[in-house]
């Protein structure tokens, strides 16, 4: 018989947490041997077995979290939003004295998020302008979706890296808020409405044409494949990487 891997939840009464323990359950080579909630001990995890721990929590507790795992030697998993660079630096600093243990911190684990993303970061060198789109349900925390982060950033450095100047906007006079949010130059918009799960546009402008890469997430087991395939991967994957498509041979 072939050995499973344990796997410990953390945020396993939210909404992707729910999602995920179900996954896991689902799942022959998985074995589900703890449920974490606010409340419970991080620090308690290694005692579980757990080789490997996702946590899908809040904010405002992910980097504590990540660093117990670390110190207790638990890859982590982690799907949480609202990173920081000071905090994944401070995440990549524990890891140097943990040689072995993976950290994968991924705002999206969707693969056709991770691929619209890709294509966006790809195309953005050919367009002049470029804005970004993001439509949640409304009872997310955070604005805008560490997804429409990591896809500003990608862009904006795919437009370094290609010489562009600023994208075109002759705004002058605007009320709070009109153009967005700010990322790295590259504006992105959010938006909260009942009834959606988690939407992306990236609108790619030149003269006389537009292209939309558009990705919907209808239902959290988009997010699964994604979730599996870190954990049975970060094995392989020692150190701190942002990011799903570093897990994915894209191309
Ligand atoms: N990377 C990805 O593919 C995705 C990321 N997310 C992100 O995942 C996070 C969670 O999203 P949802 O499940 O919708 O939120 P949620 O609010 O439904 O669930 C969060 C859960 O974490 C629990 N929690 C809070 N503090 C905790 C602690 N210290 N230890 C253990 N549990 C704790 C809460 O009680 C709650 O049950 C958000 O940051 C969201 O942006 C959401 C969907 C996909
Ligand atoms: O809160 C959510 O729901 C989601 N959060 C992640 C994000 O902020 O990008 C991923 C996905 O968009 C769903």
């Amino acid at each position: 018989m072939s050995e499973t891997i344990p796997v410990a939840v953390l945020g396993a009464a939210g909404r992707m947490g729910r999602t995920v323990v179900d996954a896991v359950e689902a799942s022959a080579d998985l074995e589900l041997v703890a449920a974490l909630e606010h409340g419970d001990d991080v620090d308690a995890v290694g005692a579980t077995g757990a080789q490997v721990a996702i946590d899908f929590t809040v904010p405002a507790v992910a980097e504590a979290n990540v660093r117990s795992l670390v110190a207790q030697g638990v890859h982590a998993v982690v799907g949480t939003t609202g990173w920081t660079a000071e905090s994944l630096a401070r995440v990549e600093a524990d890891l140097v004295g943990r040689p072995g243990v993976g950290v994968l911190v991924a705002p999206n684990f969707a693969l056709g998020a991770v691929l619209a993303m890709a294509f966006a970061a790809r195309a953005a060198r050919w367009f002049e302008s470029v804005e970004v789109v993001e439509l949640h349900h409304p009872d997310k925390a955070d604005a805008p979706s560490g997804t429409a982060r990591h896809t500003a950033q990608a862009i904006a450095a795919a437009r370094r890296e290609a010489g562009l100047g600023p994208v075109p906007d002759a705004t002058t006079t605007a009320l709070d808020g009109a153009r967005g949010a700010d990322v790295e130059g590259v504006r992105v918009h959010a938006v909260r409405l009942r009834g959606l799960v988690a939407h992306e546009e990236i609108l790619l402008g030149n003269a006389g044409e537009q292209l939309t890469i558009r990705h919907d997430s209808f239902d959290r087991v988009s997010f699964m494949p994604g979730v599996l395939h870190a954990v049975r991967q970060i094995g392989s994957h020692p150190g701190l990487t942002v990011g799903l498509e570093h897990y994915l041979d894209l191309g």
